[in-house]
């Protein structure tokens, strides 16, 4: 089974775990990048059932507008039900790195929002310790240089993401060599730093459900 057949698993997966929310009218939040891509696809057969959807980014609002299926602000919602969304790592207490495809401030938004947090994702992205993928940080453009510079004083390797703009019209910069011990301390430690919108860490919000798709099946992982 390749990665795409996996991802393609764990959507059909979360589907089953979302339908109930749907045929009772809840909102359902969506998230970014190609696994939850998949989870868009195959909710298009919903699209007269679901009474609306929260989108993560301008990228997935597109993609589920494409296939007729409603998106609304998260301002008129109220919480929401259920969010579904990708990982770019994901321990065994379900704290995640996110961010990878620069969605990680509205992803984090969508999740707070969220009574439930339903992360999907192929069996490469379970990892004992989080930190191997860098870690990204959505930073206001001016204040660019002094991240950095509180970057490598906590002790990471912070690159510029050349050419990438945010939906929010910021920057991001890839920490890499962090060791990841505490993760939501780090979250904390990071967040505090003036000019930083967000990190990628989800830990002091991890996920509730991880649905890892293996050769051997879709596992079920809690915390
Ligand atoms: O900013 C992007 C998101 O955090 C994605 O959910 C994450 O990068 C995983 O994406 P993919 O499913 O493409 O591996």
């Amino acid at each position: 089974m390749d990665q795409d057949q996996l991802k393609k698993a764990v959507a059909a997966a979360a589907i089953e775990e979302v339908k109930s929310a749907i045929l009772d009218g809840e909102i359902i939040g969506i998230g970014t990048g190609s696994t939850a891509n998949q989870f868009i696809d195959l909710l298009a057969p919903y699209r007269n059932e679901i009474k609306g959807t929260v989108a993560s980014s301008e990228a997935s609002a597109q993609r589920l507008r494409n296939h007729g299926i409603e998106v609304l602000d998260l301002n008129s919602t109220g919480d929401i039900a259920v969010y579904v969304d990708g990982a770019d790592e994901s321990n065994h207490r379900l704290e995640l790195i996110k961010g990878g495809g620069a969605a990680l401030t509205r992803e984090k938004i969508v999740a707070a929002a969220s009574a439930r947090f339903i992360c999907i994702a192929d069996e490469s992205k379970l990892v004992d310790q989080l930190g191997a993928f860098p870690l990204p940080v959505e930073v206001i453009p001016m204040a660019r240089s002094y991240v950095a510079r509180e970057l490598v004083k906590l002790g990471g390797n912070p690159v510029y993401r050349e050419g990438v703009v945010t939906d929010n019209g910021n920057i991001i910069l890839d920490v890499y060599d962090f060791m990841i011990a505490t993760p939501c301390k780090t979250e904390e430690r990071i967040n505090a730093i003036t000019g930083v919108v967000t990190n990628g860490l989800f830990a002091l919000r991890p996920a509730d459900l991880l649905l890892l798709g293996t050769p051997d099946g879709v596992k079920r992982l809690t915390a």
